[in-house]
Order: structure tokens, then C-alpha cells, then sequence
């Protein structure tokens, strides 16, 4: 399969190596906007770049027909325009804010145990986040998706909010540490103990191999999809 490389960082330069070593050809390796000559007839693209330069990376590609995996978190805002867009231009689009295969297992977790603690009114909930320095975006969209998954399981939550809990608001926690390359915690907290759920990544690996199962997954697709339609979850 022919991949095109939108971001070039961290992400990116891992990517490529594992994207090679499953006998896939890399056929651009970008750190500026797409077009239809800079990508080179790509059969998908793999966007990881920037906050505020992923929607128009995306809409690029979109455009030209190409679907996409996007890992770029910190622009959420806009991806039911993009969900549009593919729609509109008959292709593919898959956001993941994570694609390792351990949280994506996490995030199932998360959900099941947030509607174990539907009933039980004793215990409080907050998520921590802990990053690299570099890191542009907080609350991590690893941790806005785990928020998600409890409100939708648990109805005493409606809302997240950066470093805050109140009333119905789960609090996110957001640390930058050293070269932490991604640990979420999801804690419940009672007068007389806690209950802690983890999820350490030890590298980038996972990040990287969920990217590209998911670009071989979703290649000749069509419509929006998320990393539970690649795995089965
Ligand atoms: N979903 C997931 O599983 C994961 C998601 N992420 C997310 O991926 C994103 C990237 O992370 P990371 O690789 O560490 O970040 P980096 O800063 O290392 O890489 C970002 C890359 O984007 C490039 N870039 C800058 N402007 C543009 C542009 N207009 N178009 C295309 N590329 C551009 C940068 O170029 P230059 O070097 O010149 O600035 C750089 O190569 C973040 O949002 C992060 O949260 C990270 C890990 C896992
Ligand atoms: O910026 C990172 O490094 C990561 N970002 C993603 C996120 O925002 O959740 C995924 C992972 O935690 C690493």
C-alpha cells in the first residue's frame, strides 16, 4: 500500500519505520500543508502534526479524495466538518486521539467500570494525564475520550473540564514530565479508600502500530469510522 506521511515528528518518523517494516511504500513524508502533488498519489494518508493545523490537513486530503487516519489531537472542534467532508467527497476518515491497542482495551474498561459506579454514590471521579514537555495540547485527547466514556456510562457526569471538578464535572488533571511518552489514570476516591484504573505507554510503538492497522483497515472504505470498527471492540 502506498502511505503518505502528513507531520513528520515524533509520530511520524516511527510510523514510517514500522509502515516499511509491513512492506508498505512511504511515498511522501510532509511537514506542510498536502496538496494533490506534494502527497503523490497516495492510497491513505497518516496525519500527525499540529493543533491548529490538522483541520486544513485533513480538509486537503479529504478533498482530493484520499481517506485519512488522523492521531492529531487539540482540534476536535471541527471533526463533524470533516466527518462531512468524507461523506461529501466519498471517502474515508478515522480520528483515534489514541491507537494503541492497550488503551484502546482501556477505554473499554473505562466504560465498564464507570457503569459499575452509576449506583454507587460514594466515590468521586477524576482523571490524570501525564506527557512529555513538548506536548502542545491539554488536556490530552487520550483523556478527553476516557471523560467521554464515563459520561456516557454514568449519568452523574455531564461535563469535563481542564483541572476542575465539581458537581457533574469530571476534573482532568493534565502533568508534563521529562519525555513521559503518554500514562492515564482514571481514579474514584471514597472517604475510605481509592480505586485506580492505569494505563502506562513505555513508547511511542503502539501509537505507531495502531496507525498503520488502521490505514491497512480502512483502505477501499468508505464513510467515518473509529479504531472499535478496526479492532472489533
Ligand atoms: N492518536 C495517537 O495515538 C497519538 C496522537 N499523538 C498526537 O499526534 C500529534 C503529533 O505528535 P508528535 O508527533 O509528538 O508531534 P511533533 O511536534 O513531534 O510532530 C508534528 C509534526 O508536524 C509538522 N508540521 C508542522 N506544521 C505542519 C503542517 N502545516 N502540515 C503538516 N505537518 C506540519 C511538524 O514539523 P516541524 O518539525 O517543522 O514543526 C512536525 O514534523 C499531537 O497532536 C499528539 O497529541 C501523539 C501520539 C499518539
Ligand atoms: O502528544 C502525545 O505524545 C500523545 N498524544 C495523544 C493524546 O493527546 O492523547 C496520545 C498519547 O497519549 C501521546
Amino acid at each position: 500500500m502506498k502511505i503518505a506521511l502528513v507531520g513528520y515528528g515524533r509520530m511520524g518518523k516511527i510510523i514510517d519505520e514500522i509502515a516499511l517494516k509491513r512492506g508498505h511504500e512511504v511515498v511522501a513524508r510532509l511537514k506542510e500543508t498536502p496538496t494533490a502533488e506534494n502527497l503523490n498519489n497516495p492510497d491513505v494518508v497518516i496525519e500527525f502534526s499540529l493543533p491548529e493545523v490538522a483541520f486544513d490537513n485533513i480538509k486537503a486530503c479529504l478533498e482530493n479524495k484520499i481517506p485519512v487516519i488522523c492521531g492529531t489531537t487539540g482540534w476536535l472542534e471541527r471533526k463533524s466538518e470533516v466527518e462531512q467532508l468524507a461523506v461529501e467527497n466519498e471517502t474515508a476518515f478515522l480520528y483515534g486521539s489514541n491507537f494503541s491497542l492497550g488503551v484502546n482495551l482501556f477505554f473499554a474498561l473505562n466504560e465498564k467500570l464507570a457503569g459499575l459506579m452509576k449506583n454507587v454514590d460514594e466515590y468521586s471521579c477524576q482523571l490524570e494525564e501525564i506527557h512529555h514537555i513538548h506536548k502542545l495540547d491539554a488536556p490530552s485527547g487520550t483523556a478527553i475520550s476516557l471523560a467521554e466514556g464515563i459520561i456516557k456510562n454514568n449519568d452523574k457526569f455531564d461535563a469535563w473540564k481542564l483541572e476542575e471538578t465539581q458537581e457533574k464535572q469530571l476534573g482532568i488533571f493534565a502533568i508534563r514530565e521529562n519525555e513521559v511518552p503518554g500514562t492515564h489514570s482514571v481514579y474514584y476516591r471514597s472517604e475510605v479508600d481509592e480505586i485506580e484504573i492505569k494505563h502506562t505507554a513505555y513508547n511511542r510503538n503502539g501509537f505507531a502500530l495502531g496507525a498503520v492497522v488502521a490505514a491497512e483497515w480502512i483502505k477501499d472504505k468508505k464513510g467515518n469510522f473509529t479504531m472499535k470498527d478496526v479492532l472489533g471492540l
